[in-house]
């Protein structure tokens, strides 16, 4: 189990392209109830799952847009069918954010730093029920207007949109790590 679990780590790879189908209910819910076994100073459990699937992700899409149209300076309506289109690009989008608390011990970056290994943990548990994934995020993942339409509160962060479903290209090359670039040894 452990050589086969580490080379299945060491293969992950994102998927851009994803069809149906995605997880079920039972399916997500197995997935993150792991990922919600994330490291968490404190057991504070930072972290909120919204998925938006089937016609759900019309809310989404009207999100992108409304918040298009908040930043940019006289956006034409003719686009505004291709912000719709991109909640649509998976048959699931989980939205992954952290619900930051004010605490003594535990400060806001180590909570979003917990979410952040908790998304990692939902990539590895969809990618070991056979889906594909890509963890997306963007600019407007960090605008106030965007917490606003997504009725998040002032201090949750958003960490990511996952895309979510089944792998076009299931055969996706894996990158070589670069490791040794990045890896020292302190022994004396
Ligand atoms: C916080 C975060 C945000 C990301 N945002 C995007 C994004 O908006 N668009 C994108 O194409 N990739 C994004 N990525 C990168 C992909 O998830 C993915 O890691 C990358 O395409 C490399 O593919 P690989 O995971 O197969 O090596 C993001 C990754 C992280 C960790």
């Amino acid at each position: 189990m452990s050589q086969e679990f580490i080379k299945f780590m060491r293969n992950r790879v994102s998927q851009p392209i994803l069809n149906e189908p995605a997880p079920n209910v039972a399916e997500w819910e197995l997935i993150l109830d792991a990922a919600s076994r994330a490291a968490d100073h404190g057991n504070l459990k930072p972290w909120r799952f919204r998925i938006y699937e089937g016609e759900g992700r019309n809310q989404l899409g009207q999100i992108y847009w409304r918040h298009a149209m908040a930043e940019v300076e006289s956006i034409a309506d003719s686009k505004k069918e291709a912000f719709i289109k991109k909640a649509y690009r998976a048959p699931a989008i989980l939205l992954i954010y952290a619900h930051v608390q004010d605490h003594s011990k535990v400060p806001a970056i180590e909570q979003v730093m917990a979410v952040s290994a908790a998304a990692q943990q939902a990539l590895l548990g969809l990618n070991a029920l056979g889906y594909g994934a890509i963890w997306r995020t963007g600019p407007a993942c960090f605008t106030q207007a965007t917490k606003d339409l997504l009725s998040l509160k002032e201090e949750d962060q958003i960490v990511g949109l996952i895309y979510v479903g089944t792998a076009k290209d299931a055969g996706k090359k894996v990158l070589d790590t670069k490791l040794s670039d990045r890896l020292e040894w302190v022994r004396d």
